[in-house]
């Protein structure tokens, strides 16, 4: 099964020259959204591609680079295209993506009172796989990324890794590579500095070399290009560009 996958954005949450770090993942004639951040309707609309081409959206964890946009997506589906769009997010989530995230912003007596009034909601639980079609099957994995905060990494076709944002986890991956048959990894990564919340490049540096040839990175900042020939066989991920798996 061949997917192809497409990055609204490569971006780290406050990048300026990058879209915040979205991605499209194509199975034949269905596409869907991981994660929708504030700058996602902006990096679709220069894609021409609107809302209602999405079959569904996926949320990671609820940061505004990654779920900033849903309001305006939900918004655009209800009341120009009259339809709800499918999310799937960890049930965990789903409350707090409501009552923390998008009420203030939704909320209309009797007509939109819950979030299941502007999304057809799918929870999902960790740890298990779900088709979404023939041909794309995730899960979500749980990953450390700030304290108390859920977050779910993605196990893509039982062999591509897509990195929610995270601390550095070498075991997981080690173990994903071992004994689940993994042999693609997008990862979030910071490029300088101490990862506090983040997985920094140094950090991915020191996986071994099999390792690294599996790598793209994403969730970068703005001095990118200051780091291209230093990666060793680490591979940047470029946004709007579409790659086959
Ligand atoms: O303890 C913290 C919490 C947050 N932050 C910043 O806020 C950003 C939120 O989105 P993000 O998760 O893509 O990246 C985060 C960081 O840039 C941080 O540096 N340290
Ligand atoms: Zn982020
Ligand atoms: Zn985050």
């Amino acid at each position: 099964m061949t997917l192809k996958l497409q990055m609204l954005g490569t971006g780290s949450a406050f990048a300026k020259t990058y879209f915040n770090n979205n991605a499209l993942i194509y199975d034949e004639q269905y596409t869907l959204l991981v994660d929708c951040g504030v700058t996602a309707p902006q990096a679709l609309h220069q894609m021409n591609k609107p809302f209602n081409e999405i079959d569904a959206v996926l949320i990671t964890h609820i940061h505004a680079d990654h779920v900033g946009g849903l309001e305006e997506l939900a918004f655009t589906m209800k009341f120009r295209f009259q339809r709800k769009m499918k999310l799937y997010i960890a049930e965990a989530l789903v409350d707090t993506l409501w009552e923390n995230t998008l009420k203030g912003g939704m909320y209309q007596k009797d007509e939109i009172m819950q979030l299941s009034d502007v999304f057809d909601v799918c929870p999902l639980k960790p740890a298990m796989a779900y088709d979404i079609t023939n041909g794309l099957r995730i899960e979500l994995l749980p990953t450390q990324h700030i304290p108390g905060k859920d977050s779910y990494s993605i196990y893509i076709n039982e062999h591509i890794f897509y990195s929610a944002d995270m601390t550095f986890n070498p075991l997981l991956l080690h173990h994903l590579v071992n004994t689940r048959g993994c042999d693609v990894m997008f990862h979030e990564c910071q490029l300088e500095g101490i990862g506090e919340v983040h997985t920094t490049l140094k950090e991915l540096m020191s996986l071994p070399q099999s390792m690294r040839e599996m790598i793209y990175l994403m969730h970068y900042a703005d001095n990118k290009d200051e780091f291209v020939g230093h990666t060793a066989e680490i591979t940047f991920l470029e946004q709007g560009k579409i790659y086959s798996f």
